[in-house]
């Protein structure tokens, strides 16, 4: 897919920090962040100004170095205790998206195996494996989305859930990528955009996504999603996730379970497109994954305008997880898997 309907890049290294588009100004604004510490990067994660599971493991892994960059005259053992006492801080920062822990342990493995090298070369190489993982996502998105070309027809009707494009990770994104390869095909698709409520990944980000790339979309509130499927106005539904058990549940953002349920009701195909990295074969299934609660603030309020009574009580889980048998298929960077999830979500690993 050409470039330039890409050009914006959610995540950069620039020779000795991070740039990051803080996300939390788009659409009105674009806003770049330089991030210089380990600090500020927990604090850009938490608070959504770098956002999407492949994403926030690319910035996990930057600031794992910018963590231990500054650590000097300390013997392998001790600088071996700040590596973990770092990996479990930035892991921290948001709980259900896999990615991050996946990045972090794949660090912490780079460090032990290098561990009679001078430390020196051991810093070096844990940014060299961050841009590795950097570029690794961004060839793996581009799979996802030619991958996943099998399944969208012609003319489709297309309805996605929160932002799973560009902005979600290091470029092209995951449900999003499928949704841009087949524009590029000529394939005169059209995308119903859900506006994913309460922080509105959905109308404020995947509408812009959209918009830079000249896909035919249309904003619609989450709870049209019933009507629309009713209506014979959905051919397809593809989203993409923080978290797949080894059963093939599925934890994406708050509301994707609900679209899945009356998918299943229509007998519309409910597709999951999502890297290697977010798979987590170590839970056996959706109930094991941590589900990120976040401010009651995000519910009372839209955008910064309360619309709650002062004092109303919340509860805001940020993700939910859809179970195995409500998704038709997963669209990963080695293809295609189909049921039973539990066996084929294994081989993708062997
Ligand atoms: C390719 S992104 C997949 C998921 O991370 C995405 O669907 C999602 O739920 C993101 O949630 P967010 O809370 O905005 O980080």
């Amino acid at each position: 897919m050409s470039e330039n309907k890409q050009a914006v890049k959610s995540i950069e290294w620039r020779d000795d920090h991070v740039r990051i588009i803080d996300q939390t100004f788009l659409p009105s604004r674009t806003v770049y962040c330089d991030i210089r510490d380990i600090g500020q990067m927990w604090d850009a994660i938490k608070k959504l100004k770098v956002r999407g599971a492949p994403a926030i493991g690319i910035a996990a892994a930057y600031a794992f170095y910018l963590g231990i960059r500054d650590i000097r005259d300390i013997s392998f053992a001790g600088f071996n205790i700040e590596a973990e006492r770092i990996a479990e801080y930035l892991a921290s920062s948001r709980p259900t998206a896999v990615n991050l822990k996946w990045a972090l342990d794949r660090i912490l493995m780079t460090i032990y195996a290098l561990r009679e090298k001078p430390i020196e070369e051991i810093k070096a190489k844990v940014l060299e494996v961050a841009q590795t993982i950097h570029q690794e996502d961004i060839r793996t998105c581009r799979q996802i989305g030619l991958n996943g070309q099998e399944l969208i027809p012609k003319k489709a009707n297309i309805l996605t859930h929160c932002n799973t494009g560009g902005l979600a990770t290091g470029q092209y994104g995951t449900a999003l990528s499928m949704i841009f390869h087949a524009h590029e095909e000529g394939k005169n698709i059209h995308v119903w955009v859900d506006e994913t409520r309460p922080l509105l990944q959905g109308a404020r980000l995947t509408a812009w996504e959209l918009s830079q790339a000249e896909i035919p979309f249309k904003l619609v509130i989450d709870s049209a999603s019933g009507h629309l499927m009713k209506s014979g106005m959905v051919d397809l539904i593809v989203v993409g996730t923080d978290r797949v058990a080894a059963n093939g549940d599925t934890a994406n953002k708050i509301g994707t379970y609900n679209l899945s349920v009356l998918a299943k009701a229509h007998n519309i195909p409910f597709y999951v497109a999502l890297p290697l990295s977010t798979i987590d074969l170590s839970l056996s299934h959706g109930d094991l994954i941590p589900i990120e609660e976040r401010d009651s603030a995000e519910v009372t309020q839209f955008g910064n305008a309360r619309v709650a009574p002062p004092k109303t009580a919340t509860f805001n889980p940020a993700f939910d997880v859809t179970p195995a048998e409500n998704i038709t298929a997963f669209i990963t960077e080695k293809g295609i898997v189909r049921p039973p999830f539990t066996e084929n979500l294994k081989k993708l690993f062997e």
